[in-house]
């Protein structure tokens, strides 16, 4: 909206839309338009002869017995039809002035673009492959714009200059004509356009349906190892289900539209020419001869009907197609942002969102870096949910481990982080990204998850190092990275052994805790931030594992979470979090030791206390009602700082367990009957 003083509210000295560059682009280039308009004259000269000559030569020639003066009218038809040729030759000539620089345009846009985003900090430094992918994929759909843009300028210039052509022939011939063919031609036409707008808004949803389709495939075919590892075959398999079934609902709403569609065609072409049959009476009582009918009927069916397809064709696949395009390239998001902002063909190497740190993993943006918010979760509609109402914040660089008895659900907790499973309700977010739905490929490239069973390929252990990471851009590995990531978990023993980087791996030959050490150092090395180890370590003995658990801690920007199966890897975690149903609860090691009986048990099986906590750690059993009434509590909850207890939790079982920034523990729960440990 303008505001008063001619500005537009809010976006004073923006960039103009991309419609308004557009708008702005046609009437720089007024002199090419004329140019166009007056050598499509001379093909509608060719569509007037085409019906009036026909007319004339049967009235005026063959049905008054002159075949001369009918043939004489032919050859003028045929004469017109030469020189509308010459004019189409023309208009292409002119069509080149338009259409090239609008190319040339475009693609300036595009790379300035890219390169300017190079320059600010979105590829990581010095490598420049992302950049150049992105360019290609861009410059391919400048191609796109610029040969859909020709079309439609091509047709609807036809159509506007056919369409005259044979409105003046059928005035020409008989004026009562026009009463015949006009209604039912605007009709079809207004309808047409009453298409446009939904039409335009189906097909992209279509078109956005069909890419999450292909990002969700291109997701489960890379990442099938890591499905079959955590069992998420069936929840992966629904999901890409889902996406199928939604590009079937846009498929069949985009069909109902073109019923629509087929409707127009069918008022505004084939209607005219119905009437014109039926009323060819009451035409020939009015003094309309049958040279003129004839005419008419082929002005109906030789130009205005073939004219409103190409029209409606055009403007509807053709119109739908720029406009995603344009918008994509305007939005100048080298992702191919926009409609398919969510992954459409985006690449992650200048992808929008989190920036990449100094060695290539990316930072999450957001803290926390993981949130589950009330998630519910159960294997079947009827089972007992494994997880109930739960809230957990791990913050951005945070370790948290999780333990608990076997069969608790410690695994379907990292599934659950890893959007391999869908909870029942709530929601779950890695970096801010839903991990299931819209956000889900993206929320993918942020976290890895390493099951128990390590996965090892047969081939160069450099491949099998590199497997999780994007091949150029950032992310990319030097084997001076590989090297440095085997040194960093404990595989440079078997790295020199096997005799460097690029030997080959034999995955029989190698020992459990081997496998693992190189699906460890594949994570290490994967740009994701977020590093999910679900008992990963297991095969290795307490100093392994140690040194493989302080590499992941110190990783740069690395929020870890560790499913741990031994009281070492809880102690060295900020925090643990004990499942234990609807005691679950979280803590410092020495607290829970001091709270959790449950923890204390499991410490005792894994062999001894630990260490007590420190000075300064204090925690909060909350009992029943307690949430509302802890002073430790209340102030945080007012400051906003942090959800705490969570009254709208679904039926009693909810429990919330909140993990605030290190050094600091704010928890609280829905309590009934449950606890929660709090702690700061
Ligand atoms: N794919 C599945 N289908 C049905 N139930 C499952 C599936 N996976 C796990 N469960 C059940 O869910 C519950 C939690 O299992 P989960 O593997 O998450 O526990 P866990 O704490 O990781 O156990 P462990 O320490 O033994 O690995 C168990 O009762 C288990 O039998």
């Amino acid at each position: 909206m303008p505001d008063k003083k001619g500005g537009r509210i809010g976006v004073r000295g923006a960039r103009p839309g991309p419609y308004a560059e557009g708008i702005r682009f046609l009437r720089e280039r007024r002199r090419v338009l004329w140019r166009l308009a007056a050598w499509s004259v001379l093909e509608s000269g060719q569509t007037f002869l085409s019906g009036y000559a026909l007319a004339r030569a049967l009235d005026d020639g063959f049905l008054a017995g002159d075949r001369g003066i009918g043939l004489a009218w032919l050859g003028l038809a045929v004469l017109a039809v030469a020189l509308g040729a010459y004019g189409t030759g023309r208009v292409y000539r002119a069509m080149a002035a338009l259409v090239e620089p609008l190319r040339d345009a475009l693609v300036r846009r595009v790379v300035t673009h890219a390169v300017g985003g190079a320059g600010g900090g979105r590829t990581e430094g010095g490598r420049g492959g992302g950049g150049t992918t992105a360019v290609s994929r861009l410059t391919h759909q400048v191609e796109i714009a610029r040969d859909t843009f020709a079309g439609l300028v091509m047709v609807s210039r036809s159509f506007v200059f056919v369409a005259a052509g044979a409105l003046v022939g059928l005035f020409s011939l008989a004026p009562v004509l026009l009463l015949v063919v006009l209604p039912p031609l605007v009709l079809g036409l207004a309808l047409f356009l009453a298409t446009l707008r939904p039409m335009a808004r189906r097909q992209e949803a279509f078109l956005e349906a069909d890419e999450n389709i292909a990002e969700t495939l291109g997701a489960v075919a890379s990442g099938l190892r890591d499905i079959t590892a955590a069992g998420a075959e069936e929840p992966v398999g629904a999901d890409a289900g889902d996406r199928i079934d939604a590009e079937y609902r846009a498929a069949r709403a985009l069909a109902r539209w073109g019923v629509v569609r087929v409707v127009a065609i069918g008022v505004g072409g084939r209607l005219p020419v119905v009437l014109l049959l039926v009323a060819a009476p009451w035409l020939l009582g009015r003094g309309v001869t049958t040279g003129a009918l004839v005419g008419a009927l082929a002005y109906l069916q030789q130009s205005l009907l073939p004219a409103l397809q190409s029209l409606m064709q055009a403007l509807g696949t053709g119109g739908s197609r720029l406009a995603v395009v344009v918008r994509r390239l305007a939005g100048t998001a080298p992702d191919g942002g926009g409609a398919a902002s969510d992954g459409g063909g985006a690449g992650p190497a200048l992808a929008p969102g989190p920036a990449a740190v100094p060695d290539g993993t990316v930072a999450c943006p957001t803290t926390p870096a993981v949130e589950l918010r009330a998630v519910t979760f159960a294997y079947g509609d009827r089972a007992a949910p494994v997880v109930e109402g739960l809230d957990i914040d791990v913050p951005a660089g945070g370790h948290l481990a999780v333990v608990g008895p076997s069969g608790i659900g410690k695994s379907t907790l990292a599934g659950l982080i890893a959007g391999l499973l869908e909870p029942r309700s709530g929601e779950v977010r890695v970096c801010g990204e839903p991990v299931r739905g819209s956000g889900a490929v993206r929320a993918a490239a942020l976290r890895v998850l390493i099951p128990q069973e390590a996965y090892v390929f047969s081939g160069a252990l450099a491949d099998n190092l590199r497997y999780l990471c994007p091949q150029a851009g950032p992310g990319a590995r030097t084997d001076a990275e590989l090297t440095a990531a085997a040194e960093a978990v404990g595989l440079d023993v078997l790295l020199s052994r096997l005799g460097g980087p690029y030997a080959d791996v034999d995955p029989g030959a190698l020992s459990a805790g081997e496998r693992q050490l190189i699906a460890l150092a594949r994570a290490y090395l994967s740009p994701a931030p977020v590093v999910l180890l679900d008992e990963a370590t297991c095969h290795l003995d307490p100093a392994a594992e140690a040194r493989a658990e302080r590499a992941f801690a110190r990783r740069p920007g690395t929020t870890l979470i560790v499913i741990a199966h031994r009281v070492s890897s809880a102690r060295r975690a900020e925090r643990v979090l004990v499942m234990d149903g609807r005691q679950t609860v979280c803590g410092r090691h020495a607290e829970l030791l001091e709270r959790s009986p449950l923890y204390r048990d499991l410490a005792g099986s894994w062999g001894g206390p630990g260490s007590s906590g420190g000075p300064g750690d204090s925690v909060h059993l909350l009992g029943a009602g307690a949430g509302a009434s802890d002073p430790a509590l209340a102030p945080r909850d007012a400051d906003g700082v942090h959800p705490v207890a969570r009254p709208g939790l679904p039926g009693d079982g909810g429990h919330v367990v909140a993990y605030g920034p290190v050094g600091q523990m704010q928890a609280a729960g829905d309590l009934g009957d449950r606890g929660a440990f709090g702690g700061q």
